[in-house]
């Protein structure tokens, strides 16, 4: 995919005109998982409304993976329907002509398997979560945005929640493109990190990893914390 966001202004509520995003430009690569990265308010959630089509108002140009393939999104709050058990608001994402037949294999990859009958509002947040990304695998989609979907978990759920979107990931690869405010988190997931500056939001750098995610011991990962820091002082 790739995405190139020249302008973007908001009215703001005096009458004048805020410039929340200029010059950002980046590829996320096909199959590959990309991660972006900035202080609040530079504009990372209006990049994943501009990419998913819900705000047209933009200079610029995204080109998306596939040109009929399907967007899926993970929000911060799981947004599940509370009157709907987890089977049932998985099914609900699934377009008619998709097979559900690998629902079984998802929810196992996710350690939902005894989950499929209960309510949302049954479910812990890290369990919400976990139903959240399944409902997003199950579409097959071309391309997966996630918006902070781990934000307000404790590190060890976190870390866990992390785990397991690598494995339905690897099981089922898709363009993906998460906004965190995480460093770490974006060290141990991305095959890319696109950092942007405070807003407006512009491109401040790109950092490739191209260590397999099962080699990303301790060790390495704060090694590269350091490396990142020391060329985007002030990002950690
Ligand atoms: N509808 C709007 N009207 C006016 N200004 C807006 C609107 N939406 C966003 N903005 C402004 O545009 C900038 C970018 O907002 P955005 O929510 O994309 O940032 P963000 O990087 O996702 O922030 P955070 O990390 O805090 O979620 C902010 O300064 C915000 O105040």
């Amino acid at each position: 995919m790739s995405v190139r966001i020249d302008e973007k202004l908001f009215r703001a509520a005096d009458g004048g005109l805020v410039r929340a995003i200029e010059n950002l430009a980046f590829e996320a690569p096909k199959h590959g998982f990309t991660v972006l990265i900035g202080p609040s308010g530079c504009g990372k959630t209006t990049t994943l409304r501009i990419i998913l089509g819900l705000d047209a108002d933009y200079r610029g140009e995204v080109r998306l993976p596939e040109r009929e393939g399907r967007v899926a999104v993970v929000f911060q709050e799981p947004r599940l329907l509370p009157w709907r058990d987890v089977e049932a608001n998985v099914r609900l994402a699934l377009p008619h002509e998709l097979r559900s037949a690998d629902l079984d294999a998802l929810f196992a990859t996710l350690g939902l398997e005894t989950m499929r009958s209960r309510f949302p509002g049954e479910l812990s947040l890290g369990l919400a979560r976990r139903a959240a990304l399944a409902r997003a695998f199950a579409t097959e989609p071309s391309l997966l945005l996630l918006d902070e979907p781990f934000v307000s978990l404790d590190e060890m759920t976190a870390s866990r929640l992390r785990a397991l979107l690598v494995s339905v990931w690897s099981a089922r690869p898709t363009t993906a493109l998460m906004v965190t405010h995480n460093l770490r988190e974006a060290v141990e997931l991305a095959d890319r990190i696109v950092f942007l500056t405070a807003r407006p939001g512009r491109l401040r750098g790109v950092v490739d990893l191209d260590r397999p995610r099962a080699a990303r011991d301790a060790v390495w990962r704060e090694a590269t914390l350091r490396a990142i820091d020391e060329a985007y002082p002030g990002i950690l």
